[in-house]
């Protein structure tokens, strides 16, 4: 059986979904099973529409009973004040029973980001996510620097050692370019190899 990879999101703008879309894309290729879900929301309708946010995407809501039986997590998450939203946060508060259990632990994670500036904070974002895999014993994949256009200062690239990010724009109106994308799809790539190895491992034990 393929190993089996979620990307695990929270959008408002679909800045973080279309990053996913090629993260899936790299996951694929590298022989993983992969699918999208996003956390659930947690601001009302009426709130949602006074801050323009357009449908969701259409990918599962994930439930924490969804997490047992993934080999691997890529978390897609867009920064809010640095570090990550609530909605993100609410949901791993809720994986407490998980954690009680180890059910977790020895699975792995990898993060991807979007902000609206260029030192709006993927890094913090990273650091202040990594506390919750470090408590359930997930191993943490950073990405490095595996793709080029990491050190392209020519145009705006989103994304550091901590994994593939798109910049948007204060009023979410810069889409992820070209070079952020074929990032977001390497650290699929990557990570999926990652994965692949240790479960292949395990499976021959
Ligand atoms: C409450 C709030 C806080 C935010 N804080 C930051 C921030 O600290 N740094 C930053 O660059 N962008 C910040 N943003 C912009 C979001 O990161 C941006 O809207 C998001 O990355 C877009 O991703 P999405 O299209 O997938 O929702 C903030 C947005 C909101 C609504």
């Amino acid at each position: 059986m393929a190993p089996k990879v979620h990307i695990i999101i929270y959008t408002m703008y679909h800045h973080i979904h279309k990053l996913a879309v090629e993260v899936q894309k790299g996951l694929e290729a590298s022989g993983v099973e992969a699918k999208i879900f996003q956390v659930p929301e947690t601001l009302s309708e009426e709130i949602l529409e006074k801050l323009s946010a357009p449908p969701k995407p259409d990918v599962p809501v994930i439930t924490v009973d969804d997490l047992k039986e993934a080999d691997g997590f890529l978390f897609g998450i867009p920064t809010r004040f640095g570090t990550m939203p609530a909605q993100l946060k609410a949901f791993l508060d809720s994986t407490g029973g998980l954690w009680a259990s180890g059910a977790l632990a020895g699975k792995f994670a990898g993060t991807f980001f979007s902000s609206a500036s260029q030192h709006g904070g993927q890094e913090t974002t990273a650091f202040t996510t990594v506390t919750y895999f470090a408590h359930h014993g997930i191993i943490y994949v950073p990405f490095g620097f595996a793709n080029a256009h990491l050190f392209d200062n020519s145009e705006v690239v989103g994304g550091s050692a901590y994994g593939a990010g798109t910049v948007t724009n204060g009023d979410g109106s810069r889409q992820p370019s070209e070079k952020e994308l074929a990032i977001a799809k390497n650290q699929g790539e990557n990570f999926g190899k990652v994965v692949s190895t240790y479960v292949a491992g395990k499976n021959a034990q």
